[in-house]
Formats: structure tokens, sequence, C-alpha cells
């Protein structure tokens, strides 16, 4: 995989966002400047892959309320799109695959000279315009130092799995408090064997703001001003998330029309 300055890249991240955080999307900015100053590419979009209800993690709502949170937060967005695809599985996806249809669907849009996929309904995720400016798009994972070391949580991962996705795609991992990515590539010798994939950017402004820390500061009835979106904070409270007091609609069903819809 050789990355020039004329190689087009799309970032994709995959996680809960229960809630998304400014954070979430702020690191496919440090992303984007990062790749393009150092002449790694071009950025062409970015998708926000919420994970599927049936992945079991605490703090997890619905996936329509998740979806519509992300669409609020990324309002004013130009190129960052949220790709619900995971969600409307039948059951978790595992990541190298969420990467593989996304790739396969950017490459099969790219090819589709004579226009059969533009009589589809074309998802939000593919970028304006790509059709005419791009040659191949490499998609790549966007993540946190925490999800690359999770790599190393035993049975977590399939071996097979972490080498097509570093092998055929790439990641890109943003520093996070605590962590040393470089000291953890250096142990592993699977990510030492595909260094050159792994794109490691410093976060020289840290914010180590997560949905952890806002779903209890939200349950304790504490003040989340100025470290989540407005609008998705007023979105939490309509419906009583995380520990808010709204009793309606928890499930998030009545907001299917409207926010929700992709
Ligand atoms: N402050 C941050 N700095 C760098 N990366 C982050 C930060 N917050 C989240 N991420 C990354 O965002 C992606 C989506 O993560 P997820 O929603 O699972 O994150 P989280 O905010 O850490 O969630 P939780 O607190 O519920 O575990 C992951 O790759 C994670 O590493
Ligand atoms: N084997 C896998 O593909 C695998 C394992 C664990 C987490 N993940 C993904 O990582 C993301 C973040 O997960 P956590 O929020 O648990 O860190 C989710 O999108 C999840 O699907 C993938």
């Amino acid at each position: 995989m050789r990355m020039t300055s004329s190689t087009k890249i799309m970032l994709i991240a995959c996680g809960s966002f229960s809630p998304p955080t400014p954070m979430h999307f702020r690191m496919f900015e440090i992303a984007r400047d990062h790749i393009q100053q150092m002449g790694l590419g071009q950025v062409v979009g970015g998708i926000v892959s919420p994970v599927h209800d049936s992945y079991a993690k605490k703090g997890l709502v619905s996936a329509t309320h998740r979806c519509a949170m992300i669409k609020i937060g990324l309002k004013t967005s130009d190129w960052i799109h949220l790709s619900d695809w995971e969600t409307q599985q039948e059951e978790w996806t595992r990541t190298r695959q969420v990467l593989q249809y996304h790739q396969n669907y950017i490459n099969s849009y790219l090819k589709d000279t004579n226009g059969t996929i533009n009589n589809q309904h074309i998802p939000a995720w593919i970028p304006e315009g790509i059709k005419r400016t791009a040659g191949q798009v490499q998609l790549k994972l966007l993540c946190g130092a925490d999800l690359l070391e999770s790599f190393a949580t035993p049975g977590l991962w399939k071996d097979e799995d972490l080498e097509a996705i570093l092998g055929y795609h790439g990641i890109v991992v943003i520093s996070r408090a605590g962590s040393n990515p470089e000291q953890f590539i250096f142990n592993s010798d699977l990510l030492s064997r595909y260094r050159r994939n792994i794109t490691i950017v410093t976060n020289w402004v840290t914010n180590d703001v997560s949905s952890t820390l806002i779903r209890k500061l939200l349950s304790r009835g504490l003040s989340v001003k100025y470290l989540l979106d407005d609008h998705v904070a007023e979105y939490i409270r309509k419906f009583g998330l995380f520990g808010t007091n709204n009793e309606t609609d928890r499930d998030g069903s009545s907001c299917l029309r409207g926010t929700a819809q992709n």
C-alpha cells in the first residue's frame, strides 16, 4: 500500500457513539490535517459507523437514538457523514466486514460508468462529486489509541481480521491520554509487520472527553455544557437518555420519522 499526496482516502470510525462527543468528530479533522500536511493523501470523505444494538456494551442506547444524535452532531460538517449500515444488519458485524462492505460499495460506485447505481438510493456517506475527481479510493479505519490497544485483548479480534484491516485498508490512530501507540506497536509482532500501514497522529490539543464521562455527568444530573454539542444534549434530555429525567420514548421509535432517517 503506497500512499502519495494524490492518493484518495476515506476515513471510517467504528464505535458505540453513545452518545457521540465532539471528540469523535474532531478525530476526523485532526486526521485529515495530518494526512494532507504530511503528503500522505487527499481525504475525500469521512464515515461514522455506529455499532449494532446487539453489541452488548454498558450504556449503549438504541441505534435509532445514536444515529439521530450523530446526524445532529454532524449537521455543520460538509464532509463527515453517518452510515447506518451496521445498525441495519441482523446482528453485530466484525469491523473487517464493515470496512469491506463500505470499500466494495465505493469501488462499485466508482466503476459504475453507465449510471446503473444512480437509479438506487445513494447513501449520504458517498462524497458528492467523487466520481469526477477520484480514481481509486482507499478506505482506512480511523480510531483512538485505546481501540488500537484493544487488538491485544485475548479473543477480541481475529488475527486474520487484523491482517486484512492492516494489510488491505490501513489504520489512522489518534493519540489519547494514557496511551503510547508507538510502544504498543513495537511490542506487537503483527502490528510491527504492518507498521507502514499505520499512521499515528499526535493530538497536540488533548481532550479526553469520552462517552463514559458524558454518561456519568448526565446520570448525576451534572452539566455537560461545552463538553457536548448543545443540540445533542437537548436531544438526550428530550428522550430522557442516560439517566436524564424524561420518561417518554426510551427506544426512540417516535423519532424514526425525521432526524433518525438516513
Ligand atoms: N477523546 C478521545 N481521543 C481520541 N479518540 C477518541 C476519544 N474519544 C473517543 N475516541 C475514539 O472514538 C472511537 C469511537 O469510540 P467509542 O464510542 O467506542 O468511544 P468512547 O467515547 O471511548 O466510548 P466509551 O466511553 O463508551 O467507551 C474509538 O476509536 C475511540 O478510541
Ligand atoms: N473483532 C472485531 O471486529 C471487533 C472487536 C471488538 C470491537 N470491535 C469494534 O470496535 C468498535 C469499538 O468498540 P468498543 O466501544 O467496545 O471499544 C465497535 O465498532 C466494535 O464493533 C470490533
